[in-house]
């Protein structure tokens, strides 16, 4: 039994189906990110675990106890969520000891709490500070503090840090992760942010249409991706469709005949037909031919300085399509026009397999990620 369990979740609200079938365990003391493209179901699945909202079908269950028939206020589930306010006419301290006081705290066990909390989130000596005289990230820290406060079983943040500016968001990551870890808390995260959810999961959960697309370590998400879609989705890459050959040297055979080598990955075969994504970043671009086994010539397209990075789009004419890829801004940038050479290491040839092909996905192969921040 594990400590959270969603069985086939489903939420339906008329025609619109939020929520399809997901199913999900969750470890004690797990941070989990959760993260799909805008209306994919991610608000909905957590609101139906927190019990603000009541599944269609399917179960979940905390601790071995199903939370079905059981209102929010009992679950024992703190709640941050992207306009879930503080109190306005509450101050930080009555923010943060809210829940206790509805369980009927004692007030010295109350400031007891309050103090720690502030502690734990910087904010020694706000206690008697009212919500608008904090700034964004402030209040965000202070939202936190009051769903930790009362020492839930399990916390869940939606887009918790998606109103602040991006140097805030960034130390409030890492502020938000440390406090995880003090704590131990138990905690589902959702984002839309890929970067954010990558870097902050233990393991993530990556949605699409109401379903469970794949739920992995981060690192085996970005390299062992379980669909086009999540390969797309996570990380900026150039789609190629083709044939997996596993004979003595394993590679891809693209439409037009090219071949990129490639290494075998369990559970494909001689013969699937894939989707091969080349990661932007794994790519390399140099003016002279490389030795490398997966190397094409091809011309700068378009470029984009953007300031340590230069992102280049460069058609290749073998592979059929126009890659993605990123080099160094601080050296040479080469202009469009310019006849460069791309190479891959067959390791770091990513693919996934093919869910069928469609006439627009070969003339869309700059796949760029949905929602990048
Ligand atoms: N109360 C509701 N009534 C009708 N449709 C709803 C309701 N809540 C959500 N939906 C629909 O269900 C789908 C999933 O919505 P949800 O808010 O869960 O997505 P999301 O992944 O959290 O999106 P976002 O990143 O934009 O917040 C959307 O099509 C949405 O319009």
């Amino acid at each position: 039994m594990s400590f959270l369990e969603i069985n086939s979740l489903r939420k339906v609200f008329g025609d619109t189906v939020a929520v399809d079938d997901v199913s999900l365990t969750v470890e004690e003391g797990d941070f989990i990110t959760v993260v799909g493209p805008s209306g994919c179901g991610k608000t909905t699945t957590l609101l139906n675990v927190a019990g603000l909202q009541a599944p269609t079908s399917g179960s979940i269950e905390l601790k071995g106890r199903d939370l079905t028939d059981l209102p929010a206020y009992k679950r024992d589930i703190g709640v941050v969520f992207q306009d879930y306010a503080l109190f306005p006419h509450k101050t930080v301290a009555e923010n943060i000891a809210f829940g206790l006081k509805m369980r009927g705290e004692s007030q010295s066990k109350r400031d007891e709490v309050v103090e720690e909390m502030l502690s734990m989130i910087d904010l020694e000596g706000y206690e008697d500070v009212y919500p608008h005289q904090c700034s964004g990230g402030e209040q965000q820290r202070v939202a936190v503090a009051r769903a930790l406060a009362f020492d839930p079983d399990l916390v869940l943040m939606d887009e918790p840090l998606s109103n602040l500016d991006k140097k805030l968001r960034q130390s409030l990551r890492t502020e938000l992760k440390r406090i995880q870890r003090e704590t131990g808390v138990t905690t589902i995260y959702v984002t839309h942010n890929q970067t954010e959810a990558l870097s902050m999961g233990d393991k993530i959960a990556v949605m699409n249409n109401g379903n469970l697309e794949q739920f992995a370590d981060p690192k085996l998400a970005y390299e062992k991706p379980a669909s086009p879609f999540v390969a797309n989705f996570l990380g900026q890459s150039s789609r190629i469709d083709g044939t997996l050959r596993t004979d003595s040297a394993p590679h891809v055979q693209l439409e037009n005949g090219a071949i990129l080598e490639v290494d075998v990955r369990e559970g494909f075969d001689d013969g699937d037909a894939v989707a091969v994504f080349l990661r932007n970043e794994l790519v390399s671009v140099t003016e002279n031919q490389p030795a490398d086994v997966n190397a094409f010539t091809g011309r700068v397209a378009e470029v984009d300085y953007q300031g340590r990075d230069v992102i280049y789009y460069v058609t290749v004419p073998d592979l059929d399509v126009t890659v993605q890829v990123s080099g160094d801004g601080r050296g040479t940038v080469y202009e469009a026009g310019k006849k460069v050479w791309l190479s891959i290491a067959p390791e770091d040839v990513i693919y996934t397999a093919s869910e069928g092909r469609t006439g627009d996905q070969k003339h869309a192969a700059v796949q760029t990620s949905v929602g990048a921040q």
